[in-house]
């Protein structure tokens, strides 16, 4: 296989334990299979605390699994790779720095001269629309436009693999709709694979080439749909359409039935 057949990601057979406080082992991740090819834009739903953000941080390099082998660009995982973006929902910003300061950080950490990292980080800004922001610290925004601040200083180290961990959750609905636009507009033509996790299945299917359903913990794959609406979309008109609202019906009932059992273990766990 060459480097442009390679998958950006593969899980294989992955799992991961976690020692609680008491001591007992708990899994929250079995036997993963994943498979995420180089460009391909691939959200993650499941329940509550079933295992998403866990599967991240394997990707990440940031925990190491259990069993089986997680490989990015063919390669297994170790530690944080210099090609791999974050986008979480706190804002990864530096609050004591101005907006250009911040998108200039992660160029000027890889070397970037001062000069040419000042360049990048103002065109990613235009890209974003805060060209006239640079110079206001992140507290002087709204939390749109700070979003927007993390996604420049994202896009700015051009990464091959973007991480996003619910990034928009914590906006409100019509910004949250403007963002996915944007990201999608900002990924357009990078050939950056991206790994979303949301609980927002309106969201997963507007913005991804495929979406996997997770099973309630521990987490393993239950299901792939394949996305097939044509780009470029926008996320209010791609609503709309009839194939996007099939899809939503059979993702649903696919996610809802993982969703009870979480709920019904809670209620056990209570009782
Ligand atoms: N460092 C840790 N130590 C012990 N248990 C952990 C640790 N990290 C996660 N867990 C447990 O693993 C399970 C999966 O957690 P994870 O955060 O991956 O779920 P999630 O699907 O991302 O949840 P949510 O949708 O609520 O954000 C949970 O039961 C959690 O309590």
């Amino acid at each position: 296989m060459n480097s442009q057949t390679t998958p950006a990601i593969e899980l294989r057979a992955t799992s991961k334990a976690f020692r609680t406080p008491s001591g007992r082992l708990h899994t929250a991740v079995r036997d993963l299979d994943l498979t995420v090819r180089r460009g391909e834009f691939v959200a993650v739903v499941g329940p509550t605390g079933c295992g998403k953000s866990t599967t991240l941080t394997l990707v990440s390099g940031l925990e190491e699994p259990t069993e089986g082998e997680v490989l990015v660009a063919g390669e297994p995982v170790r530690g944080i790779g210099d090609k791999v973006g974050f986008v979480f929902q706190q804002d990864a910003v530096f609050p004591w720095r101005t907006v250009l300061s911040n998108v200039m950080a992660g160029p000027r950490f890889r070397g970037v001269p001062k000069a040419e990292a000042r360049e990048r980080a103002r065109e990613w800004l235009d890209r974003v629309g805060l060209g006239s922001f640079q110079d206001r610290y992140p507290h002087q925004l709204s939390g749109g436009q700070r979003k927007r601040v993390a996604l420049a200083a994202t896009f700015v180290n051009d990464p091959e693999l973007l991480l996003m961990d619910e990034p928009f959750s914590a906006l409100d609905v019509q910004t949250r709709a403007l963002m996915s636009d944007q990201l999608l507009e900002l990924w357009a033509g990078t050939g950056a694979s991206v790994v979303f996790v949301t609980h927002d299945l309106e969201e997963s299917i507007a913005l991804a080439d495929k979406v996997v359903v997770m099973t309630a913990g521990p987490a393993t794959v239950k299901e792939v749909f394949a996305i097939d609406l044509p780009r470029p979309r926008k996320v209010e008109e791609v609503r709309l359409e009839p194939r996007f609202v099939e899809i939503y019906r059979e993702l649903w009932s696919s996610l809802g039935e993982e969703v009870r059992i979480t709920r019904e273990r809670g209620a056990a766990d209570v009782a």
